[in-house]
């Protein structure tokens, strides 16, 4: 500490010296200085001037929206320095909505007019009424650095004209037959699993550990035919499927060049320059083409893939076809059914099982309603099993594992009175709408899973939306509302949950900048066998 003071003494006694010794040119001399410049200062001057004149142009395009716009500024580019931080989507919405009590505003992400909205119908209008002027998400940013090798995939997600043939081909693959065939594949996988956590012998585990293994193996057994064989449970998180997906899905801050310059993505894929996971890519790119060529003999656990072999049409028919995958939308398809699946139904179990250890008794009616139901399909809703679902339900809402809805404008276009111009964005942060105490009363914030049971309508609510809405919703939502329902059922009726004697729950969720949700620490829970406890 001395030492520190001793220095900073030393900095303070030369402070003066030092200033006084530099040399400001008085802006007389700015014009001559200018003039003597080398070429270079010249070019960057000028460019950095043009630039800057046309970003406060830019910057002008919401004046008459009739929404309250933030203020931009070049530092948090735009307003857009939420995005590069965790939490940050959240803190803006409690800022600029929750705490001023309003429902839109407008910022600029860069210099792209955003439009940030809880408002329930307007995201309607946006999402499903005027759907053919919002059908895209954001196709200027290209892979978003990823590389071009799994570009198609955000090609996919992104680009409303191969969005629809594709589309149209994978809902399919979600239909209720295909559902039943997949659950006789979870349902072995499932013993498998339960057989791995009773090796535990009721020691603490990290429950993601647990959920996310039983989502991933579900998905890829049942989907696609390949087994994830681990031999202890806590070495899911090492797995390279684990690892390879959280280095894809944690990007460094490069990624945000793609996010707030426009175009700057699709330059890089052009050029293809990867800038970040590159490893991880090439190991995923590897995995699904092997995928797709294996020779599995039981073809009825490969429901997705054989779907897709079947539509299989060549690079050319894909230009005018309706319907159809090409082999490279096929491998893509592969990955981005596989990363959308995987990790937010793991996180939904995560989080809903924390609550349940929090509350025993909830735990208690839980295991009395589904003690009488059998694991079949149609007893999966409401109906049948009120407080599974109100459970799984609540869980969505306060803990959404897709925060944020984005829709980007493809033609000029007034919804609600705003003169929404090609080019802008609409932006639903996912947990201020669902915690909207207009929407869901004073205790919004609280986990209560009987509002649900008074309030069965909640379900079909425009401000519920943890699958998102409109004809871009999420198109595995039944294959993870069953996946959930049936997995949670399970565990459940197998093992009593409780934290460890150390664990604290005081875990927050956190909001990452990927727009996924961890909680603040891991989620420690002892899986005890119910018929030793019995
Ligand atoms: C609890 C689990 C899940 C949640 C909360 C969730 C949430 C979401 C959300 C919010 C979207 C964007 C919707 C929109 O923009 O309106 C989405 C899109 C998507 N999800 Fe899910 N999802 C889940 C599980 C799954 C599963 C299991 C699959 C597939 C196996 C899947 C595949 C997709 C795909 C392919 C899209 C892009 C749809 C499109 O652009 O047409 N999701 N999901």
């Amino acid at each position: 500490m001395d030492k520190v003071v001793d220095v900073l003494s030393e900095v303070r006694a030369k402070l003066p010296r030092a200033l006084t010794e530099i040399q400001v040119p008085s802006y007389r001399d700015i014009p001559k200085k200018l003039k003597e410049a080398p070429l270079w200062v010249k070019i960057s001057l000028g460019t950095s001037a043009v630039s800057y004149c046309y970003i406060r142009y830019k910057w002008t395009a919401m004046n008459d929206w009739g929404v309250p716009v933030l203020t931009p500024s070049l530092l948090t580019f735009g307003t857009a320095g939420h995005y590069a931080v965790d939490n940050g989507f959240n803190e803006l919405a409690d800022k600029e909505l929750k705490d001023k009590n309003r429902k839109t505003v407008g910022y600029y992400r860069l210099t792209s007019p955003v439009i940030f909205t809880v408002d329930h119908e307007l995201i309607n209008a946006v999402f499903t009424t005027h759907f053919g002027s919002f059908s895209a998400r954001q196709p200027d940013m290209g892979s978003f650095g990823v590389g071009k090798e799994l570009k198609h995939t955000l090609d996919i997600l992104t680009c409303p004209v191969q969005w629809r043939r594709v589309r149209q081909s994978i809902s399919p693959s979600f239909s209720n037959v295909q559902l039943e065939k997949m659950m006789s594949v979870t349902k072995a996988r499932l013993d498998i699993l339960c057989d791995q956590i009773r090796n535990l012998n009721g020691e603490k585990i990290n429950v993601k550990g647990v959920t996310g293994k039983y989502t991933m193996d579900g998905f890829l057994a049942g989907a696609m035919g390949v087994d994830l064989e681990l031999e202890d449970l806590r070495d899911f998180t090492k797995s390279k499927e684990y690892m390879y997906f959280h280095e894809i899905f944690n990007p460094g801050a490069q990624i945000f060049l793609t996010v707030f310059i426009p175009g700057f993505g699709d330059l890089l894929d052009s050029l293809e320059i990867p800038i970040y996971a590159t490893e991880a890519v090439r190991w995923f790119t590897g995995y699904c083409k092997a995928m797709l060529n294996a020779d599995t003999p039981q073809t009825d656990r490969r429901n997705f893939l054989e779907i897709f072999k079947k539509l299989k049409i060549t690079d050319e028919e894909a230009k005018a076809a309706t319907k159809g995958l090409t082999h490279d939308e096929i491998i893509s398809q592969i990955f981005v059914l596989f990363a959308a699946g995987f990790e937010t139904t793991a996180t939904l179990l995560q989080f809903a099982i924390y609550e349940i250890c929090k509350n025993a008794d909830l735990q208690e009616r839980l295991v009395e309603e589904i003690s009488g139901v059998g694991e079949d399909y149609s007893n999966f809703n409401s109906k049948k099993l009120p407080l599974l679902c109100a459970t799984l339900n609540e869980t969505l809402r306060l803990y959404a594992p897709a925060g944020v809805h984005l829709r980007y404008c493809n033609n000029d276009v007034v919804i609600n009175g705003i003169p929404f111009s090609k080019g802008s964005n609409v932006e639903v942060p996912v947990d201020a709408l669902h915690e909207n105490t207009e929407y869901w009363g004073a205790d919004a914030c609280d986990f209560n899973p009987d509002r649900w049971i008074s309030n069965p309508d909640y379900e079909k609510a425009p401000f519920f939306l943890p699958f998102g809405a409109g004809p871009r919703n999420c198109v595995g939502m039944r294959f993870a509302n069953m996946q959930a329902r049936l997995g949670l059922m399970r565990i459940l009726k197998t093992f009593k949950l409780e934290f460890p004697k150390d664990f604290v729950p005081d875990v927050k969720r956190t909001r990452l900048t990927t727009f996924l949700l961890a909680p603040s620490k891991d989620i420690d829970v002892c899986f005890l066998p119910r018929e030793y406890i019995n």
